[in-house]
């Protein structure tokens, strides 16, 4: 045995309790079987028995060899990941949420403000160069989240509502009143829309506040998204949907329900999704089950989740920790467990992702044998988990790639973001990506 789960609740009294009448053989037994499995048998699973404290050693390994075993059975060997390019536009956001390091408060980028405080902004002109010479270097697609600065509106229409609104709870303020105007989501989509690149943008938060002040729904804002070159929408803010959780760690987000109908509006305009999870810190398993099952019955109503990203939370430099509310991340079995059950617990999404930059190489290759088959991307730059004191660096090549998947006996395919697109990567080195239409092979770092 090992140490019981470090927040597992904690000192905050949850309704949703990590107990369940199912029992952990009958759960494993399903999971073998490929049987759907209920909220309960992932309770089950994730804490190897909910009738005992801590992590049962020999449970975890049948757990995870379980997820290995669908894992081969659904996606075969392949590890597949994509050549793309991170670009956050801003730092700037004053929502608060209690486990974010990236965010500075806006009102230090105003124009009357000589406060340092290490953030950036990033006018569409700005942007778009960083997007132009990544794809001069062979990227195809950019990630693009970002703080939600007051200046942001969705587009002129939606400039012109704030401007004239008289209510003062907007979180607006004209652009003339900062150092950088960020200009519009729609300019940031259109500026980064470079050569055909994959723009991978607009969370169902930064949706959110790209509606705010109107009543137009989800889908308006989305379509609108799609007109100015926006491919697929990244599944972050969802951290755990379960508004007891979110109350504790991000009480300024939209809730459980505006998250999924935002996703399910951005599917609706036939846009591809991604879903995570951010787990390890004060929520305990009942809530990563039950996230999990949210998400699920997202799919059976979208089809359109092309892969699952567990997050592991980075405790470090986080308003959590100061405050007592987490003494520490999740613990290596937890992360293996999370992944595990995640693969066994989606009968309708095929993609498990090994997040490098949470994980590191190590136990990246570790989790690629729990039933991870996605290994991330290049992404080239990286803040959000930097700043929340992550140290797993900030870019990788196809040549590491390569050595590290063939490490583990498995297969190194180059793939598009939506991954209908993929190319299996052999022969000597050096490797480069080929996929995009600026991608010859050469390699993205030397
Ligand atoms: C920083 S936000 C940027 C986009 C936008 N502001 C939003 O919240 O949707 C993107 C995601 O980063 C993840 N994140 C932030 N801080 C983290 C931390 N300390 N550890 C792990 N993931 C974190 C969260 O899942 C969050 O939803
Ligand atoms: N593209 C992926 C990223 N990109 C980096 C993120 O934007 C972010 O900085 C970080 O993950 C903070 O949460 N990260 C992934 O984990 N997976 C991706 O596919
Ligand atoms: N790129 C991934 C994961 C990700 C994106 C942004 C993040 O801040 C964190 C994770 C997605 O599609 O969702
Ligand atoms: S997670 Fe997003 S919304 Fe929350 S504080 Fe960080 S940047 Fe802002």
């Amino acid at each position: 045995m090992v140490a019981a789960e470090p927040n597992a609740g904690g000192a905050l009294e949850f309704e949703h309790r990590p107990t369940s009448d199912q029992h952990f053989e009958n759960a494993l037994a399903k999971a073998r079987d490929g049987t759907r499995l209920a909220v309960a048998d992932a309770i089950e699973l994730l804490t190897t028995g909910s009738d005992s404290e801590g992590i049962d050693r020999e449970r975890k390994e049948q757990v995870l060899e379980a997820a290995d075993y669908r894992r081969a059975e659904r996606v075969g060997r392949e590890v597949t990941f994509v050549a793309n390019l991170n670009n956050n536009v801003t730092t700037a956001c004053n929502t608060g949420c209690l486990f974010c390091n990236f965010k500075d408060r806006s009102d230090q980028f105003l124009e009357s403000s000589d406060v340092d405080h290490g953030g950036f902004t990033k006018t569409p002109a700005r942007s778009r160069e960083v997007v132009a010479d990544a794809v001069e270097r062979g990227i195809y697609e950019v990630t693009s989240v970002s703080g939600l600065h007051p200046a942001l509106a969705l587009d002129a229409e939606h400039r012109e509502v704030l401007e004239a609104s008289e209510r003062g709870d907007l979180n607006y303020r004209s652009p003339d009143a900062y150092e950088t105007d960020p200009g519009t989501y729609v300019e940031q989509i259109e500026a980064m829309s470079v050569d055909g690149v994959h723009v991978h943008s607009m969370t169902p938060e930064e949706a959110e506040h790209a509606r705010r002040g109107t009543s137009w729904s989800y889908d308006k804002v989305y379509r609108r998204l799609v007109e100015a070159g926006l491919d697929s929408a990244p599944g972050t803010a969802a951290e755990i949907l379960v508004d007891e959780v979110r109350d504790v760690i991000c009480p300024g987000k939209i809730d459980t329900d505006g998250w999924l109908d935002a996703m399910e509006a951005a599917a609706s305009v036939g846009l591809d999704i991604t879903a995570t999870i951010m787990y390890g810190h004060v929520e305990n398993a009942a809530h990563r089950a039950v996230h999990l099952d949210r998400v699920r019955e997202l799919q059976d109503r979208t089809g359109a989740i092309t892969e699952f990203i567990p997050l592991s939370f980075v405790h470090q430099n986080t308003a959590l920790y100061d405050y007592g509310l987490v003494e520490d991340g999740p613990s290596v079995h937890e992360d293996e467990l999370m992944i595990a059950v995640s693969r066994l617990f989606f009968d309708n999404v095929d993609h498990i992702q090994a997040s490098w930059v949470k994980y590191g190489d190590e136990q990246g290759l570790k989790l690629l044998n729990a039933g991870a088959d996605d290994f991330m991307g290049t992404i080239l730059s990286e803040e959000i988990t930097k700043r929340a004191g992550g140290n797993f660096g900030e870019y990788r090549s196809f040549d590491q790639y390569v050595e590290l998947v063939e490490s583990i006996g498995r297969v190194p395919v180059e793939r598009s973001t939506d991954y209908r697109t993929r190319r299996r990567i052999d022969g000597d080195p050096p490797h480069g990506p080929m996929l995009g239409p600026k991608a010859d092979g050469t390699p993205l770092i030397e």
